[in-house]
């Protein structure tokens, strides 16, 4: 799904973000991404949504190498990666329903299908009696799955989560974790990146870590990292 070979990123600033990076998630697999704050899992992150170019090697989604693909391009790659970000970027002046339809307007489904999607999307993340509420009348880890269902409701084949649980206390984090691996379950391959060692403890998934970008061998979660 995910394919890494030899990926280096410097900025232009000089900051040397990711070194000779290679790693591969496969279809239909989570892993986690992690590493001190400064070791480039948010540079790993942008280089798969297009959001910066590598300096040098490859990247492939799908197969299909994105490193230097045109810019008209671009917009059909991120169509296929749902994006959860820490701080869910909800739209506050508008209802759950609307939020979680916006991927689905630009896209130019009509008004019954939108419907239809955005009912499933909620019941996936147990929110479907709040589709009329706004963001400020729910909890914060309500508004965190409001944002996940936004980055589901096109059903893409790649979920990328950066820092998802950054704002929530332990128990709700390992809700959202829980409620990756029933996405993953239903064939959506995710990568989170994260800090919260403690928490990929708790999970046996593979964990892909950077190191003053470099990625150190992968290993399973609850291993020495
Ligand atoms: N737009 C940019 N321009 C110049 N340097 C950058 C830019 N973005 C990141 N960097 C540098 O690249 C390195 C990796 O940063 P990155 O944000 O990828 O790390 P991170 O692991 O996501 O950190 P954090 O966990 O704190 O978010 C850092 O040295 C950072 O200062």
């Amino acid at each position: 799904m995910i394919r890494f070979e030899q990926v280096s990123k410097a900025y232009s600033g000089g900051a040397q973000a990711l070194q000779n990076v290679s790693f591969h998630l496969g279809k239909g697999e989570m892993a986690f991404l992690t590493g001190h704050s400064g070791a480039g899992k948010s540079t790993l992150l942008r280089l798969i949504t297009l959001q910066e170019r590598p300096s040098a090697g490859k990247v492939s989604i799908n197969g299909h190498d994105i490193s230097r693909l045109r810019s008209a391009q671009i917009p059909l790659v991120r169509r296929d990666i749902g994006i959860i970000f820490q701080d869910h970027r909800l739209l506050m002046d508008k209802t759950v329903f609307e939020n979680v339809a916006l991927p689905l307007i630009v896209v130019g489904f009509t008004a019954g299908e939108i419907r239809k999607r955005v009912q499933t999307a909620l019941g996936w993340v147990g929110l479907s009696d709040k589709a009329h509420c706004y963001p400020i009348q729910l909890s914060g880890g309500e508004q965190q799955r409001v944002g996940i269902a936004r980055a589901v409701v096109n059903k893409p084949p790649l979920l990328l989560a950066d820092e998802p649980t950054g704002n929530l206390d332990p128990k709700l984090s390992m809700d959202i974790l829980r409620l990756f691996e029933d996405l993953n379950s239903l064939g959506i391959s995710v990568l989170v990146a994260t800090h919260d060692l403690g928490l990929i403890a708790r999970m046996r998934h593979h964990t892909f870590t950077l190191k003053q970008g470099r990625m150190l061998g992968d290993s399973l979660a609850g291993d020495d990292l």
